[in-house]
This record gives C-alpha cells, sequence and structure tokens, in this order.
C-alpha cells in the first residue's frame, strides 16, 4: 500500500487497523484494544474508572509522587555527609556528624503592630527506589548527589500583636518550638525543650520574652533589628528572581538585580516607625537616617480621627477618599492657579490638612475616607522626601523601601514613588520588595549558625503559592492551614464569602495631573482585602540540587516564556482556555482518585482554588511575580498536587501505552526496511504526528471524543507533508547524514526531552532514540520529576523502556547499558546476554513537574547528564513552544512540536492548527 505521505512507512495506520482485528480476534489482548477505544473515545468517566480501578492501579507503574521537584534539601551543614550502611539499600541512612541536633524552625520579628513569623517545614521522607537509579549513578560518575537527603520550605506568616495568643496557639499547633519534624530525619533524640532558644528581633522580643518562656518554654535570643533587617533584604534580593519592583502610576514593572551591582542601596524601612539604612554589603551597613513619621503614625492618628478599628479599614477607606476637601492645594492658594514659575501644579497639595484651618469645620464635618487618604498621601511623600534626600546625601541611585506600611497598597506605593521621582527629577528610582514585612523575621531566621540560607542562589529557589496557606492571622481566615482536610473546609467557606476574598487589590492607575501630584486614587474592587500583601508571598522551596540548564548559550539573558503575558488580550485567552477546561480536568482528577465522595469534594476545593487564583491574576497578574505562561500551567499542576490528585491521568497514560508498545514491533519492521533518508524523514514526521496525542488541549480533547485512535493517529500523518510550517529538516538532515558522501561524525550523547505517554514517546521519541542508538550516540531521555498532564515521568519511562526493549536488541542493549533493566530482563528476545558493549540509554528527571520547563531551575542529574551532551532535542508544544522556543543553546538543538492550538499557530508560526515545527538550530 503506498504511503499517505509517499514513504513506505505510513502503512503504520494501517498496520494499527490490522492490529486492531488481530487483536480482537485474540481474547487475550481484545482489552487492550477498548481500553484504547474508552480513551481516545473519551468515554473514561468516573463510573467506568470506578470500575477499572483496582486493576488499572496494580498494572500502573508506581507513582511518583516520591519524587518531588522541591524535593531535595535544605542547605544544612552536610560536611563529612556519609551514608550509614549500605549505600545500595533503599533510602540509606545519611549521617549528618556536623550538623546540630537543635535546629531550630522559626524566628520572628515583633514588633509594635505586627508579628512576622519566619518557619521552616520539611518535606516528607522520599524515595527513589526506581529502575533509574543505577542510570543515575552511572550519569554523575557514582557521586552521591542524587539521592533525596532532606527538602525544606520557608512559610511567612503574620499576626496582629495584639493576637499574641494566636502566634503562639500555632506555633504551639505546628509544633515549631519541639523540633519535632527534624528529629524524626535526623534520628535523633527529640529536643531538649528545656534549653530550646528562638531567634527573635523586634522591640516585642524584649518585651514577650517572659510570655514565651513561660507558655511554650522556649528562651528568645534576641538579634538587632538592623542586622535582621539587612540580612533579610541582601538575601531577598540576590535570592528571590521577582523580588524587587517599581511602581509608577499603578504599573508595576519587576526589576531584574544584578547580584554583582547590588550595593550600594538605601534600605527604607516603613513600620511603625521608619529607619532609612545605607547597605553596603552583606552585615556592612549604617543607619543613616529615619523619621518618626511612619506607619504607627498613619494608623494612630488615622483611628483618633476616623475611629477606625484596623489599619486594613484605614487604608479601605482611603480608596474612597478625596482629599482636596482636607488638603490645601497650590490652586487654592492661587485661585486655582498653576504656580508654574516653580513647577507647581494647582492640584499640588501645598499644605497637607491645610483647609482645616480654614473652614469652619470640625471633625464630624469631614468625611473619615478624605482624612484618610489626606494622611496617607501626607505620610508617604513625606517618607519619599526623606528618603531621596538621604540617597542624595549619599550618592545612592537605589532606594528599596520595605515594612509593613506598605502593604503591597498601590497607592502608597505610588505616592512613595511620586515624591522619589518628583524630588530627584527622575534621578532615583523607589523599588518594593514583594517580602516586604518579614525582612526582619528572615533575617532572625538567617542567623541561626550553620543554616547556609545565605549561600542559596537564585536557581536553588522555587516559590509556591498554595492556597490557604498566605491567608494568615486574620479574621476570617484564621492560621495557615494545616492539613487536607482543614483546607478543603476553608475552600468551602471562602466560596461562601464569595468575592470579598478574592477582591482584587485596586490596581486601576491613580490618574496624575504632571508634577501636582495625583488626584483621587480610583477603587476597582470596592474593598481592600485585608490580606493584600501577605498574598504576593509565596512558601519558598529550597531545593539546593537545582542547577541552571548548563547548555544555556546565555543564562542571564534566557527567558523560558514565549508568550508575553503582559499583553492583556493575550492574557485574557489563555485564561479563559484555562477555565474552560477546568471541569473536564476535574473529572479527570476525581476518576483517577476512584470517583470517591473524598475525591469529588477534593476536586470541587481544586477546581476553586484554581479559579481562585485565576481571578488573583487576572486582575494583578505580577502578584505572584512576573508571569508566563509557563506559570500558570505549572500553578495548576502544583494545585492539583495541593489537593492530593497526583496524577489525574494516569488511566489514561496506561492505556495509550499499552496500545502503542502493541503496534511498536510493526513500526520498527517498517523503518528498519527503509534507507536512512527516508527513515529519518519517517522519524520525524513519527514525532511530530504522535504529538498530537496530548490531553491539554481542547482541539485534541474534541478529536478524541470524536474518533479512535486510529482515526487520529491516520488524520496526523496525514498532515505531515513538507514543507512543515517551520522546516529545518534539511539541514538536520545533513548534519545526521552528511552530503556529497561525507559521512559526518556522530553526536556524542543527545538528550532528548520527551513529552506525553503513549504513541508520543513510544512510536514517536522512542524510535528516534533507537536511531540515535544505532549510529553510536548515547541517549538520555530527560522527563518530567512529577506527573503533568499526559506527560511521561522519569519514574514512568524504565517500564516503557523494558517493554519496548523486548522487541527490539537496539533498545535492549542499550538500556542494559544504561542501566535501564536491572530486573525487566528476563524474556528478552533471543535470550543473549552477550553484546553488551552498546552505547548507553538512559533516563534522567529534569526536575519539573510541568508541561513546560524553565531551564534556569532543573535537576542536577540533569545538568550532570548535559555536560557531555552535543544534542538536544526538545520536543511538544510544552517544552518547545511555550517555552524555551527563542532559547539558545551551547550545542545543537532541535525543536520539534505539532501546534495544537489556533491562536498559537498564527502568532508565532503565522500558521494553521495542526501545523508542525521542527527547528533545528546549530551550536551557539
Ligand atoms: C498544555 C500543553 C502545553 C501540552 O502540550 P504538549 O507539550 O503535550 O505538546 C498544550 O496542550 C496547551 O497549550 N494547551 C492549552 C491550549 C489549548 O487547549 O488549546
Ligand atoms: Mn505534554
Amino acid at each position: 500500500m503506498a504511503g499517505l505521505t509517499g514513504h513506505p512507512v505510513l502503512e503504520i495506520g494501517d498496520k494499527f487497523e490490522e492490529l486492531q482485528n488481530n487483536i480482537i480476534n485474540n481474547n487475550k489482548n481484545k482489552e487492550v484494544i477498548d481500553k484504547a477505544r474508552l480513551v481516545v473515545k473519551g468515554e473514561e468517566n468516573s463510573n467506568n474508572n470506578n470500575n477499572n480501578q483496582g486493576g488499572e492501579r496494580d498494572m500502573a507503574p508506581p507513582t511518583s509522587n516520591s519524587l518531588h521537584r522541591s524535593g531535595s534539601r535544605p542547605q544544612l551543614d552536610l560536611s563529612k555527609a556519609a551514608i550509614q550502611g549500605n549505600s545500595e539499600e533503599r533510602d540509606p541512612t545519611i549521617l549528618l556528624p556536623n550538623q546540630s541536633d537543635d535546629i531550630s524552625h522559626f524566628a520572628l520579628d515583633i514588633g509594635g503592630s505586627l508579628i512576622k513569623l519566619v518557619y521552616f517545614s520539611r518535606h516528607e521522607g522520599q524515595s527513589i527506589d526506581d529502575k533509574r537509579k543505577k542510570t543515575v549513578k552511572e550519569i554523575s560518575n557514582g557521586s552521591r548527589r542524587s539521592y533525596p537527603i532532606l527538602g525544606g520550605r520557608l512559610h511567612f506568616v503574620k499576626f496582629e500583636t495584639s493576637k499574641l495568643n494566636e502566634c503562639l496557639d500555632f506555633i504551639s499547633s505546628k509544633q515549631l518550638h519541639n523540633g519535632r519534624i527534624d528529629s524524626h530525619y535526623w534520628n535523633s533524640e527529640a529536643t531538649n525543650k528545656e534549653n530550646a532558644v528562638i531567634k527573635a528581633t523586634g522591640g516585642g522580643a524584649y518585651k514577650f520574652a517572659d510570655l514565651f518562656k513561660e507558655r511554650l518554654g522556649v528562651s528568645i535570643d534576641k538579634e538587632d533589628e538592623m542586622d535582621c533587617l539587612v540580612a533579610g533584604a541582601n538575601f531577598l534580593l540576590k535570592a528571590i528572581r521577582h523580588e524587587a519592583f517599581t511602581h509608577m502610576e499603578g504599573h508595576k514593572e519587576f526589576v531584574q538585580i544584578d547580584h554583582n551591582d547590588l550595593f550600594p542601596y538605601l534600605l527604607v524601612n516603613v513600620g511603625s516607625g521608619v529607619s532609612m539604612i545605607k547597605v553596603d554589603g552583606d552585615g556592612k551597613f549604617q543607619r543613616v537616617s529615619g523619621t518618626n513619621v511612619g506607619g504607627g503614625t498613619y494608623w494612630g492618628l488615622g483611628r483618633l480621627l476616623t475611629k477606625c478599628n484596623s489599619f486594613d479599614e484605614l487604608l479601605e477607606l482611603s480608596q474612597r477618599g478625596d482629599n482636596r476637601t482636607i488638603d490645601m492645594l497650590v490652586g487654592d492658594i492661587y485661585g486655582g492657579m498653576d504656580y508654574s514659575k516653580i513647577g507647581l501644579s494647582a492640584s499640588t497639595i501645598a499644605s497637607s490638612f491645610g483647609k482645616a484651618i480654614s473652614d469652619k469645620k470640625e471633625l464630624e464635618d469631614h468625611r473619615p475616607e478624605d482624612i484618610s487618604l489626606s494622611l496617607l498621601r501626607m505620610i508617604s511623600y513625606n517618607i519619599g522626601q526623606i528618603s531621596y534626600l538621604n540617597a542624595l546625601r549619599f550618592g545612592l541611585k537605589r532606594i528599596f523601601f520595605g515594612g509593613f506600611f506598605i502593604r503591597g497598597h498601590a497607592y502608597t506605593m505610588d505616592t512613595i514613588s511620586f515624591a522619589v521621582h518628583f524630588w530627584s527629577q527622575g534621578q532615583a528610582q523607589a523599588m518594593f520588595l514583594r517580602h516586604e514585612g518579614f525582612l526582619g523575621a528572615l533575617g532572625a531566621f538567617m542567623s541561626y549558625e550553620k543554616l547556609g540560607l545565605d549561600d542559596l542562589m537564585v536557581h536553588q529557589l522555587v516559590e509556591r503559592f498554595p492556597m490557604g496557606a498566605p491567608y494568615t492571622g486574620g479574621k476570617i481566615h484564621g492560621p495557615p492551614l494545616g492539613n487536607l482536610n482543614e483546607k478543603i473546609s476553608w475552600m468551602e467557606k471562602f466560596v461562601l464569602k464569595g468575592t470579598e476574598i478574592t477582591a482584587p487589590v485596586p490596581m486601576a492607575p491613580p490618574g496624575t495631573t504632571g508634577l501636582g501630584g495625583f488626584e483621587v486614587p480610583s477603587s476597582k474592587g470596592g474593598t481592600l482585602r485585608s490580606d493584600a500583601s501577605a498574598l504576593n508571598v509565596g512558601v519558598l522551596h529550597l531545593v539546593p540540587t537545582l542547577e541552571v540548564f548548563p547548555l544555556l548559550a546565555n543564562p542571564k539573558m534566557y527567558e523560558p516564556n514565549t508568550i508575553d503575558l503582559s499583553d492583556h488580550c493575550e492574557l485574557e485567552y489563555w485564561f479563559t482556555v484555562l477555565s474552560e477546561h477546568l471541569p473536564d480536568l476535574v473529572d479527570k482528577a476525581v476518576a483517577s482518585e476512584g470517583g470517591t465522595g473524598d475525591a469529588k469534594r477534593r476536586g470541587d476545593a481544586f477546581a476553586r482554588a484554581f479559579s481562585a487564583h485565576l481571578a488573583r491574576l487576572m486582575e494583578e497578574p505580577a502578584a505572584y511575580g512576573k508571569l508566563g505562561l509557563a506559570n500558570l500551567l505549572e500553578l495548576r499542576e502544583e494545585c492539583l498536587r495541593e489537593f492530593q490528585f497526583l496524577d489525574a491521568y494516569r488511566s489514561i497514560k496506561q492505556r495509550e501505552n499499552e496500545v502503542s508498545l502493541a503496534v511498536l514491533p510493526d513500526l520498527l519492521m517498517e523503518l528498519d526496511r527503509m534507507d536512512e533518508e527516508a527513515r529519518l524523514l519517517t522519524l520525524i514526521e513519527g514525532v511530530l504526528a504522535a504529538n498530537i496525542f496530548d490531553w491539554g488541549s481542547r482541539a485534541c480533547v474534541d478529536l478524541y471524543h470524536k474518533g479512535t485512535i486510529i482515526d487520529i493517529y491516520r488524520m496526523s500523518r496525514n498532515k505531515m507533508q513538507r514543507p512543515w510550517r517551520v522546516d529545518d529538516f534539511d539541514l538536520f538532515r545533513e548534519r545526521m547524514l552528511g552530503s556529497e558522501g561525507k559521512k559526518p561524525r556522530p553526536h556524542k550523547r543527545a538528550l532528548l526531552f520527551v513529552d506525553n505517554s503513549g504513541a508520543d514517546v513510544v512510536l514517536g521519541m522512542l524510535p528516534l532514540a533507537r536511531e540515535l542508538l544505532r549510529r553510536g550516540t548515547e541517549v538520555v531521555l530527560v522527563a518530567n520529576s512529577l506527573p503533568a498532564l499526559n506527560d511521561v515521568t522519569a519514574m514512568e519511562l524504565p517500564d516503557i523502556v523494558a517493554e519496548a526493549a523486548k522487541h527490539c536488541d537496539i533498545l535492549r542493549r542499550a538500556a542494559e547499558a544504561g542501566g535501564l533493566l536491572v530486573d525487566a530482563m528476563t524474556n528478552t528476545l533471543d535470550g543473549s546476554k552477550e553484546n553488551c558493549s552498546s552505547v548507553p540509554l538512559m533516563v534522567v528527571e529534569n526536575g519539573c513537574g510541568s508541561p513546560c520547563i524553565d531551564l534556569r531551575q532543573v535537576s542536577s542529574e540533569l545538568a550532570s547528564a548535559a555536560k557531555h551532551a552535543d544534542l538536544i532535542i526538545l520536543e511538544g508544544m510544552g517544552r518547545a513552544l511555550h517555552t524555551n522556543f527563542n532559547a539558545w543553546f551551547k550545542c545543537e538543538a532541535l525543536k520539534l512540536a505539532m501546534v495544537k492550538n489556533q491562536r498559537l499557530a498564527e502568532k508565532l508560526i503565522k500558521g494553521e492548527i495542526y501545523d508542525c515545527v521542527c527547528r533545528y538550530e546549530p551550536a551557539s
């Protein structure tokens, strides 16, 4: 039969059909094809799944939830670390002789109005008892770096100082003061409570020391406040990618700080009072000024003048205020005119509260809203102005503002920025910090010896935004949520509370009038969320094993995201795509957990949580740092995991693997009948065509509901006519096969970043890997550490490879050489064990649990494997288009994907849905 694109291999579609008939006649295999139909027709609902659950679970490869992206260790004192006992055993005990047992888990900054608490929590124990263990050792040359030792997270929580008891209850409920979590890991005796010492800064460290001793039995070790502020700020500015930002006229922009060019700067900490600190380096600073007119002044005066009950209420009032009724403006003095000679417009405030002297009004005659706004502007301008004058005094260009007075409040930041800009005539810039209120607490935390926190680098920290955790200490939510059930009930309350909680921080630009200052701030949501600033702070995962992918040509310039979500249309489009996909995803997730009542409740909570994230980000796209499409897709996966859906597509993946493995031998036979050139083309076509099996694409899911796997595969092959929309195949062929009779040298090692399970990996990437192996190139299959949609994981791959190897000597020998076939090879094709001299086929995890990959943060395993690679192949929309489409590498790169989204096809390649990309780039 003629091939669909003129190549004989394309009989594979027919082979599928033939196979189907054969299989149907064969009772043993009938189930396989039935299952395949179920999958592709989208008939898999919770009921079906319910029925199948037991059997499928038994057959499924072990879920990889034991491998976490952030599943490695906090930087503790690892010197002289050694494995105790047999290093080959599962979960060997690791001794840390220089690690002291009494590591405390939290530190406090007890201020006049707020208590800020930073605490450290540990990951659960992990195991990499998978078939890759040998591979891992192989690649990392026997180094032990890939053993999971410890993992950790930093949480940021705040309480009102007046509610100190809530804070003590929280510490007590989490047993933070007992070091209980650690003792389990370090094999130590429970920490001696009597001697427990915790670090704290701020005035309350002195004031409440006795209470801590009485209630928790711990002593407070007081740390200097300025030391802590500076240590906290330096850490954040060096270690968090999107920490500092400017905020001008409602527009927030993250600032990339060059670590080598950070100092000197002015740190302005606006707490109850204000400190201005000139920072010259780590531990090198001088408090150069300050002002007693700060957050406490705003709150104190505001409370007296407006009878407000809380700081946040006062701030919220300002949203609806009009300060012109109470402030004396230049125009009030100059009969409505500007004082242009000295550059003051009519709307400039000439005297804060100045009108109150001339009016015959009493306090009751003024609106509390106007008073609050006038007060806010007075204090913010004053802080901005004094800060600038101090920056000028020491020749400092950069001013960072922190402290809880700011509270992520757009108008406050705009006012301070305006003052700095105005007085410096644009020469200095105000910058704000996302962890604004936690500088002191973080600094106190870092003062514990041997923590090694200050050595952490940007790529070793991953910030996550779990639902519930940031909602702290407020009247509605209580402290961060401890267990899943609490979280779900909280989500249920959350929905009852409606939009009040998701109401955005007002972001509308507060209309300026040139030099004259701002008009009344426009209030978008009407309410200012009480925990506005806390919401901008996630949980920091400390992952010292993450590394920058060493083959990036220019890591500093690297931007993983291709789609710029700062374009509002783009943002809206992708938000709609994700919202519309949600019901289907919830169905799959609930089904994957057996469709039980508990799973449904979790599914519901997940949907609410993810929708809340979307709503929040829609209102303030930069709320969680710079937002790209990859972040959104990852957030969705993280959110699923938060509600304990560890592998929503588990059964779908398994069925597609089975069906694809069943037709693999036919495909390999067809390939082997071809000459080199036809084979290479067919292999690339195969990768592109099989990338259609993508459960994350709306269009593809619709297809699966309409046709069988065979129809879809055929349709996909039919689309394979060259030229593809981006088609560098000829270049790649020349590199692989040479021209004019010259044989090029084969690649030494290729990293194949695989994408989806089923046909994608089995009929697409594995045959391509086999071709490379055949040519003497070592192949490393790079797969996700954690499940994401229907992507294949590093944990699942060895079983798939073992199955494939049963039908192919090349794969078998290579997999054996790569240590992948440990015990799976009882059944080889010919039973022969000789000839193990093949180049190895290996599997490494990439460190991610997302459909995309940010190459600034990959597993150390991958970084290690990359060192000898001279070719990388990135496959799929997530890894090759949404991210890395514009990335340059030090080695050759091949980017292969089918575009399964109409809009992306139009925007990125001026094409149509199902068009393909084959981009080949020589080393740069
Ligand atoms: C999530 C995905 C990136 C996965 O694609 P893949 O990497 O598997 O090729 C892709 O399915 C996607 O962008 N989906 C959303 C757009 C849509 O539904 O059209
Ligand atoms: Mn995928």
